[in-house]
């Protein structure tokens, strides 16, 4: 495909994130236990306020658009609105908005629905306002919160909610959506495409969408090259190189796979330690060793969050392997 035909191609494209997302609760992938409960809930019309956790791209905000689409069919836009909590216009304009629709008339519905996303963002003392305002609401509206982390979320909301958790996408699960999407976009996808798109997304089914969908702009055959070069995402083989070099003592072998990682590839350092955190019981490296591997990365995944500069801490790491050894 020519550049300029590939460049058409990306500006006609919508979304496919938007254009696959399930409309259906039955289309929701995996979390079968959270559909089966949902499900029961909608054919009920008996909502209670819900608390969606779990991290990015598991079909959180999808499960809520689905339910208000089964409640209200064709209209549902107009007795669901969607807010983010981490607007940075603040909790008042959430809170003004929240008021505005649930005071608002609407004809024919028991309740409205009101998805409160990146609930976590809110400080306690705005959620405990967010609080009060859910019980004032409470006849006409339900809440809907979604967070990553339900622990940063105060008891009194918490206890007011009925609570799922979404964990991350099974692979089958996210293998099984991108080779529908494939196949619908006449997209020749490798094997080994399909296996990289899913190592990379990790249970995050919106990467995986979005990595087929960038990785299919520069031409009709996606694989794995394509998927590890679009994606950032260091091949698992590099990451294992790295660590069996330094386990073995050569530090400097080891040293030169993270500078191409860092360097000739881009691939962020937090990504290189979270890598490295999934595939540790992969290598053939023994209980002990393991533990020894993980004890560092726990301690350089603290450093690089709290601002160490990635490239000294990940080195540092390497190098107190290649000590041990
Ligand atoms: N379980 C799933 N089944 C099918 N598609 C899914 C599923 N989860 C996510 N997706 C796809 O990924 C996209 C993003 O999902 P969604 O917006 O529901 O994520 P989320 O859990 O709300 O994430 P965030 O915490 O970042 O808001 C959807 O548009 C859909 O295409």
């Amino acid at each position: 495909m020519s550049e300029a035909e590939s460049e058409s191609r990306a500006g006609r494209e919508e979304v496919w994130i938007e254009k696959y997302r399930p409309q259906t609760l039955d289309d929701v992938m995996g979390h079968e236990n959270i559909v089966g409960r949902l499900k029961s809930y909608v054919s009920r019309n008996d909502l209670s306020h819900m608390l969606f956790s779990g991290p990015a791209g598991t079909g959180k905000t999808t499960c809520a658009t689905a339910i208000a689409r089964e409640l209200y069919g064709d209209d549902w836009r107009e007795h669901f609105l969607e807010l983010n909590a981490s607007d940075e216009r603040g909790i008042d304009v959430v809170r003004d908005r929240i008021k505005n629709f649930a005071r608002t008339s609407f004809g024919g519905v028991e309740y409205r629905i009101i998805f409160l996303d990146e609930a976590d963002a809110l400080t306690s003392d705005a959620q405990s306002a967010l609080r009060r305002t859910m019980e004032q609401f409470s006849n006409n509206v339900r809440f809907i919160l979604s967070c990553n982390y339900s622990s940063q979320i105060i008891d009194p909301i918490q206890s007011r909610c009925a609570v799922f958790r979404f964990s991350p996408l099974a692979d089958d699960a996210v293998a099984e959506e991108i080779r529908n999407i494939a196949a619908e976009e006449d997209i020749e996808l490798t094997e080994d495409g399909l296996d990289a798109l899913v190592y990379a997304a990790d249970g995050d089914m919106r990467k995986a969408i979005n990595g087929l969908q960038a990785a299919s702009v520069s031409g009709d055959t996606v694989d794995e090259s394509a998927v590890y070069a679009i994606t950032s995402t260091a091949r698992p083989e590099e990451i294992r190189t790295m660590v069996q070099s330094a386990l073995d003592g050569d530090f400097t072998a080891s040293r030169a796979t993270l500078d191409r990682l860092l360097t000739e590839e881009g691939i962020a350092g937090g990504d290189i330690i979270d890598q490295l955190h999934r595939s540790i019981w992969e290598f053939d490296i023994g209980d002990d060793a393991a533990v020894r591997v993980l004890e560092r990365i726990g301690e350089t995944d603290y450093r690089i969050t709290r601002g160490a500069n990635e490239r000294v801490q990940l080195e540092a790491m390497l190098a107190s392997l290649a000590q041990d050894e």
